[in-house]
């Protein structure tokens, strides 16, 4: 039983309520002797009751009063025989015996007054010793000691005065701290264990070194907050006590002769037991956070291809919405380029359409133009039978001229009628004489007329051409006018000069098609004449 001073430990040792077995709540001492004689099993037993105050051990049993202590005995008057220690047991000590618990109890409750008390600030009866009660069993060879141990208290704290009053204070002390001593040397695995420091735990020893016993430690704690601090070290006590290993601490020759070494090793392998077994729980653990790590990492792995999904989904996502945009811009294109083309095709049927009304008009007024100038050729007709002093108006150029554009055919106009080109010829060459009426026609209209006479002389035709436009860009080639005008079907005029005259004529009527046709018709004759001449010469 440990504990400060009033925390309850002889409460719990003894009980309260009475005295000896009557009491209404009994103790440890009374309930245990009640257990061994009244379980039917066991029908006797040897109680010795002890008292350790001041260093000395005292028979609480006894009567004899030879080694009575007047000091701290109780109100009866009855002395206490001081024992001496034999080896680990109190030598000569007074024990009763007997099977009835009731009666063994009551005498447990009288020699119990018997302790010394005394009243201190901290307990109105603090026991000022160590009680011990040893309940023998000799029919099975087992023993019970119960130690209700003096309170360990702080002495300005119990309010001690007095030089022996200190002293047995520090006695008190002294028992608690051997003990405390013996406790953490055990619980150290110290080769040395101070048993002898106090009769206390010299009488204890045989309890810490057998290892058949059993040690139950009792802790009592005050409730009051203020002694909080003593309960913890009473704690801290009882914590260092728990970590005995008993019987690998001390020697114990046992009666098969066996020594301390073979205990020793069974601490040991009991140590290494509990090590293996707290290995084994760690290792579990670790295990199983093993798996759970596992677990987790393939969360993760899962999380995170998970995620890569999401990735490639949203780029995948990211180029059709490229193409998309790419196929409407094409499609927008398109349409531009489909509404371009239109708008060309549109502005070619315009322009098509322009040219035609151009070319419409420009065949209005070169009609008009025919038109004006055949007027004009009739006038001049008409003047030249008037200065010839003839009337008749079936014959001449002018009259051809008005029947070949009865029809408005304007390509007619340089396809003259080959048929009766003789007549024509003639005409024209009466027209076209160097006569003093004609020279007095062209002195009246110097810029508007120009007359051209072409004889073909290989297929025997002759083209006419008159224009009453002005000149525009007439090439002689160094001829003169009146070579020009004065041209006859028998003339030895040269090739050039006849070539020059037809691109006249065509110029002047603005046909170039049929200048180039013709040109090109009159090359093909002069090659073949070429060839002809050619041919003749070499036979
Ligand atoms: N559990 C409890 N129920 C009722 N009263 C109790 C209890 N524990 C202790 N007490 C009372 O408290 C007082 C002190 O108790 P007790 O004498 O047992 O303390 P103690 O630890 O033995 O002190 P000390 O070490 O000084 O002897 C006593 O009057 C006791 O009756």
């Amino acid at each position: 039983m440990y504990g400060p001073t009033g925390a309850g430990k002889s409460h719990t040792m003894f009980g309260c309520g009475g005295g000896g077995s009557g009491k209404k709540e009994p103790g440890v001492v009374y309930r245990s002797l009640r257990e061994i004689l009244d379980g039917g099993v066991v029908a006797f037993v040897q109680v010795t009751v002890l008292e350790v105050y001041n260093e000395e051990i005292y028979d609480l049993l006894s009567t004899n009063c030879s080694n009575s202590l007047g000091i701290g005995c109780p109100k009866g008057g009855t002395t206490k025989a001081r024992l001496e220690v034999m080896g680990k047991k109190a030598k000569n000590a007074t024990f009763i015996s007997g099977t009835d618990a009731g009666k063994i109890s009551k005498e447990i409750a009288k020699v119990e007054k018997r302790r010394i008390v005394k009243s201190t600030l901290c307990n109105e009866r603090s026991s000022r010793s160590h009680c011990i009660i040893i309940l023998d069993v000799p029919t099975v060879g087992g023993r019970l000691m119960l130690v209700d141990m003096a309170g360990s208290e702080n002495i300005d704290q119990a309010g001690q005065t007095g030089f022996e009053a200190k002293m047995q204070t520090a006695k008190i002390n002294q028992g608690n701290i051997a003990l405390k001593r013996v406790v953490e040397s055990i619980a150290n695995g110290d080769s040395h264990v101070p048993f002898r420091d106090s009769k206390l735990t010299m009488l204890l020893q045989d309890s810490f070194e057998d290892d058949k016993s059993k040690i139950l430690m009792i802790l009592c704690a005050s409730p009051d907050p203020k002694e909080m601090h003593k309960t913890l070290c009473t704690l801290e006590y009882g914590a260092k006590a728990k970590c005995i290993v008993r019987g690998s601490h001390t020697p114990n020759k046992d009666k098969n002769g066996g020594d301390e070494s073979s205990s020793r090793i069974a601490a040991m392998d009991e140590f290494i037991s509990k090590l293996q077994s707290e290995k084994k729980q760690q290792e579990k653990e670790r295990n199983n956070a093993q798996k759970q790590l596992k677990k987790k990492e393939e969360e993760v792995a899962a999380l995170r291809s998970l995620l890569l999904q999401k990735e490639a989904c949203a780029a995948t996502d990211e180029e059709e919405a490229i193409e998309e945009k790419v196929n409407e811009r094409t499609q927008r294109l398109k349409a531009e380029l489909e509404k371009k083309l239109e708008e060309c095709r549109r502005m070619a049927e315009e322009f098509v359409e322009m040219e035609r009304r151009r070319m419409e008009e420009r065949i209005v007024q070169q009609q008009e133009e025919l038109e004006m100038m055949r007027r004009r050729l009739e006038e001049i007709e008409v003047e030249f039978r008037r200065s010839r002093g003839t009337t008749d108006e079936t014959s001449g150029f002018a009259k051809r001229l008005r029947s070949l554009y009865s029809d408005d055919d304007m390509v007619k106009s340089m396809d003259l009628d080959m048929g009766n080109n003789n007549t024509i010829s003639s005409n024209l060459s009466n027209v076209l004489q160097p006569k003093p009426q004609e020279n007095m026609v062209a002195q009246m209209y110097p810029d508007r007329v120009c007359l051209s006479t072409v004889f073909e002389e290989e297929e025997d035709k002759s083209i006419c051409s008159v224009t009453t436009r002005p000149m525009p860009s007439l090439n002689f080639g160094g001829l003169g006018k009146e070579n020009c005008v004065n041209s006859t079907a028998g003339d030895k005029e040269p090739a050039s000069c006849r070539k020059l005259r037809i691109e006249n004529i065509f110029t002047l009527c603005g046909n170039q098609r049929e200048l180039s046709q013709h040109t090109a018709k009159d090359e093909v004759l002069q090659a073949k004449n070429d060839q002809l001449v050619s041919y003749n010469e070499h036979g």
